[in-house]
């Protein structure tokens, strides 16, 4: 919600020479927001606005702007997606433009000139884009510090980040430039990607004849059918229909499932970033399933990485830990289930005491440590489980330029 909130108020704020909502310049700000409506065909939703205070303006994007329809609601929300995949050559100043109302741009829902209007990036919906982690400045600047974590941890593990920084007489100008793009790349790119994956219904559900609760609709959109009861006891179908940054239906493979999730996040931790994947479901829901495989698949395009020029010179390592917590404890499953601690430092940083790290050249050596951390884990064969929500499985793979 506070992401939401967020974005509709920079969208507003930052429309170059508006007024502040509520002042004289609300009525430009309709005005806009009724051909952005427009250019997707939703002119009739901009009209609840025009009576509206503008400062409700977060609240009504965050209801779906008054769409009603599912189809609206998907168009509402594949527009404003186009305004943060768009966003990006927003940046130049402000020009008034002629467009006509109505206009649809290339992309069938916006037009560039009112994509101008709206500014760049403003919008996170659409979080880890993958072709922006991609670009070429990430893959050619490997070594930028990245604003995600703090520079003082890296002292020694990143030389190569150091002496770059220091640069030659002559750079500053360079590196500023850079530092400023890397800034504004970086307050446009959203740090959380949401993915929803659908599993089939399994035997025992269908030899049951259960209802499929679940319909996806799209790649980015679902509806839940949950059955309820009326005060008279009559059986109906309430429809909730959510929007995500992705969604999976169940011919999805778990191939499919790296490519959305993990892959584009790879080449961030080339830049000292931190990145984590994990699943959240209820039990059965296949977050086991989903999740097994992402961690060797990530170690796999790693080291693909690792073996390009770019990356060869830098005397990378890759380590690999992994642990549960289970019970409220936390056990290194590389290490016997050995009972470690959790602590937080005097920077804040969650460290786990004691635990294990092992030095991985290849992927072969990454699923050997997997097997063996599997066979040490709990399940319920072990252990009955006292609480099932109470397990955690965390793979762990660090990349570093030296052995700390
Ligand atoms: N996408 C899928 N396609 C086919 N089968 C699946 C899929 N997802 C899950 N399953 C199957 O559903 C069952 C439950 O999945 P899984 O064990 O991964 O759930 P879980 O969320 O980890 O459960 P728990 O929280 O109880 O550990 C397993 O038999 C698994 O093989």
């Amino acid at each position: 919600m506070q992401q939401g909130n967020a974005t509709a108020a920079a969208l507003y704020d930052h429309r170059p020479g508006s007024a502040a909502p509520g002042s004289g310049g609300a009525d430009a700000g309709d005005a806009v927001m009724a051909r952005w409506l427009q250019s997707a065909g939703l002119q009739h939703l901009a009209s609840p606005l025009v009576s509206a205070d503008h400062r409700a303006l977060p609240n009504l994007l965050m209801q779906g702007y008054g769409a009603q329809s599912a189809e609206e609601k998907q168009k509402l929300f594949r527009l404003l997606r186009n305004l943060n995949f768009n966003g990006e050559s927003g940046s130049e100043s402000y020009t008034p433009t002629s467009q006509s109302f109505g206009a649809v741009g290339a992309d069938g829902f916006y037009s560039p000139d009112l994509r101008g209007e709206f500014g760049a990036g403003l919008l996170d919906l659409h979080s880890v884009d993958d072709t922006e982690l991609l670009s070429e400045h990430v893959m050619s600047e490997p070594f930028e510090p990245s604003p995600f974590m703090p520079d003082r941890g890296f002292d020694n593990d990143f030389d190569v980040i150091s002496s770059r920084q220091q640069g030659p007489a002559g750079s500053n100008l360079g590196a500023a430039a850079n530092e400023k793009e890397s800034s504004a790349k970086e307050s446009n790119l959203a740090k959380i990607k949401v993915v929803v994956r659908k599993r089939p219904l399994n035997k025992k559900e269908m030899s049951r004849k259960e209802d499929d609760i679940v319909t996806v609709h799209n790649s980015a959109y679902l509806s839940v059918h949950e059955p309820k009861l009326k005060v008279d006891l009559t059986a109906y179908v309430e429809k909730h229909e959510f929007c995500f940054d992705a969604v999976l239906d169940e011919s999805v493979t778990n191939d499919e499932v790296y490519r959305e999730t993990v892959e584009p996040i790879i080449p961030t931790i080339f830049q000292q970033t931190k990145a984590t994947c994990f699943a959240y479901g209820q039990t059965g829901s296949g977050k086991t399933y989903t999740m097994q495989p992402l961690p060797i698949r990530a170690a796999e395009h790693i080291m693909r990485l690792l073996r390009q020029p770019v990356y060869c010179n830098q005397k990378f390592k890759l380590w690999l830990s992994y642990f549960e917590i289970y019970g409220g404890k936390l056990f290194d499953l590389l290490s016997d289930r050995r009972k470690l601690c959790m602590r937080e430092d005097g920077r804040q940083q969650v460290c786990i005491v004691g635990l294990q790290e092992f030095e991985v050249s290849d992927v072969q050596i990454v699923k050997e440590f997997i097997e063996k951390g599997n066979s040490a884990r709990s399940t319920v064969l072990q252990e009955p489980m006292r609480n099932h929500l109470d397990h955690m499985l965390f793979y762990n793979l660090s990349l570093r330029s030296r052995k700390r």
